[in-house]
């Protein structure tokens, strides 16, 4: 069978990063992206504003929606103090096959665990059956048109707690309308934005930081 895109990526960092360094990872994926094939990976710029972000909040339990090949999970997990936990949600399974690969490979697999299936079934599952509380941090980086939903699902199951912080992805390109136009509006959310680029592209897009007021 030939190699998908996502293989090739995985394939790559095997034979070019080194085994058990987060850093080498991500940065081995920018180099691939970046020079030879594009993948929607949130990237080097973003993931700038990512770090500093999380390093801001130092969050312990942590939501990712979207986890694709595992960089961010993997860009996320190699700040993250050893008790801390991140959930990923992937509905795709081949790509959450190579995310696990990838997170294996990086390091981090004692602080990341990935949730196949869709958000709007596992996210009610998050305080049963994945013994969560409430969520310090949620990055959302899913179909865009679940943005909103997913975040009344989250408020909805009383997922939030005062202070916890939700970071959107590519709320200009692909774009999230509904989620912005809510999120903005709505008082018990502080918002911030953060403009940057589509990531290996210099096409505009940028990141929504909203803190839940409580
Ligand atoms: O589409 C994007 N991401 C979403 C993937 C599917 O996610 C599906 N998915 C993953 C868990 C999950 C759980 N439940 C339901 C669906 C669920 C995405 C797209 C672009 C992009 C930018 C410019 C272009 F010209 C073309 C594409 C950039 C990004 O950074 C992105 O993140
Ligand atoms: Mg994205």
């Amino acid at each position: 069978m030939a190699q998908s895109k996502e293989e090739r990526i995985l394939n790559f960092v095997l034979q070019n990063a080194v085994k058990g360094d987060p850093q080498s990872v991500v940065d081995t994926i920018d180099k691939y992206c970046s020079q030879k094939e594009w993948a929607m990976n949130v990237g080097d710029e973003k993931g700038l504003i990512l770090d500093k972000i999380l390093e801001e909040t130092k969050p312990s339990v942590l939501l990712e929606l979207g986890t694709y090949c595992g960089y961010s999970a993997v860009r996320i997990a190699r700040l993250l103090k050893p008790s801390a936990r991140l959930l990923t949600i992937e509905f795709n399974p081949d790509f959450a096959a190579v995310a696990k690969q990838m997170i294996e490979f990086a390091g981090v697999q004692d602080k990341v665990k990935i949730l196949e299936g869709p958000s709007e079934t596992i996210i009610p599952q998050l305080k049963k059956k994945h013994e969560v509380d409430t969520l310090d941090f949620v990055f959302l980086d899913h179909w865009k048109d679940r943005y909103l939903p997913d975040t009344m699902l989250l408020l909805e199951h009383g997922l939030l707690r005062k202070g916890s912080v939700i970071l959107a992805d590519n709320v200009i390109c692909p774009g999230a309308p509904e989620f912005i136009k809510y999120i903005r509006n709505n008082n018990s959310f502080e918002c911030t934005n953060y403009p940057s680029h589509v990531e290996y592209m210099k096409v505009k897009d940028a990141m929504e930081k909203a803190v839940f007021l409580g």
